[in-house]
């Protein structure tokens, strides 16, 4: 387990915001800046798909990104790049299924947080057995931020895993906007992650507080 407990990765769930240089038209830093401003509770750094940023370049972005987490004190999480994470000490990393095996990883990362995609019961059981201190489920609703997803799935699966007993934090993941976020709470998940709604909108800062508005109006 990570060095947070699970009350306080469900806190930093609330609002999680992910974005790597190809999710935004604007300068990453700019935009993270706005999101910390408006609100966000934890980041992701997912550098990936078309044109994503590799080798130093990619190093240089998520030191620049992360420093900002840390002024901020948002802890700051690398997508699927294990190597990165450790190499930069950052506060935890995020895999899927095709990614490193999760229990590998824990092995690696010691107490950093450690959040794992899952699509189904069983997937869920390897990884909350595998020391997961939160799980991805999605996509949720339809999204164009990537490309492989697996079937959209609604809040159902959230649904399921709750009314199995499911006790570990759950962030949703998938197209989520401020229209559809808090029916992803009501469905028991702590709080929502997205990219496009806050990296592409138009006042990122803005969107950033109708998200969150719409995550805390529904906390239980
Ligand atoms: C990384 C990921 N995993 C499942 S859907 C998705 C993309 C989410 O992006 P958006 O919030 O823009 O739909
Ligand atoms: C695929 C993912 C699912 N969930 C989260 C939180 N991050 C991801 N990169
Ligand atoms: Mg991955």
């Amino acid at each position: 387990m990570s060095e947070f407990d699970s009350k306080r990765i469900e806190e930093l769930l609330t609002l999680y915001f992910i974005m790597g240089s190809t999710n935004c038209d604007r300068d990453p830093v700019y935009v993270l800046e706005q999101a910390i401003e408006g609100g966000i509770t934890l980041f992701q750094y997912r550098e990936k798909g078309r044109g994503a940023l590799e080798g130093k370049q990619k190093v240089k972005l998520a030191e620049k990104l992360q420093k900002i987490c840390k002024d901020a004190s948002i802890p700051f999480i690398v997508n699927d790049d294990v190597d990165l994470a450790l190499t930069i000490d950052a506060d935890g990393v995020h895999v899927g299924q095709e990614d490193e095996c999760a229990r590998a990883v824990r092995e690696r990362i010691g107490n950093k947080i450690l959040g794992i995609s899952t699509h189904t019961l069983s997937e869920a059981h390897h990884a909350i057995a595998d020391g997961a201190d939160y799980l991805g489920l999605g996509p949720i609703y339809p999204t164009q931020s990537k490309e492989d997803t697996e079937k959209v799935q609604g809040t159902e699966l959230i649904q399921n895993f709750r009314e199995l007993n499911i006790t570990t934090p759950i962030v949703g993941i998938g197209g989520i906007t401020s229209s559809n976020a808090n029916k992803v709470i009501q469905a028991g998940g702590n709080g929502v992650s997205v990219i496009s709604a806050i990296a592409a909108a138009e006042n990122v800062k803005q969107a950033t507080e109708q998200l969150k508005k719409q995550v805390d109006k529904n906390v239980v």
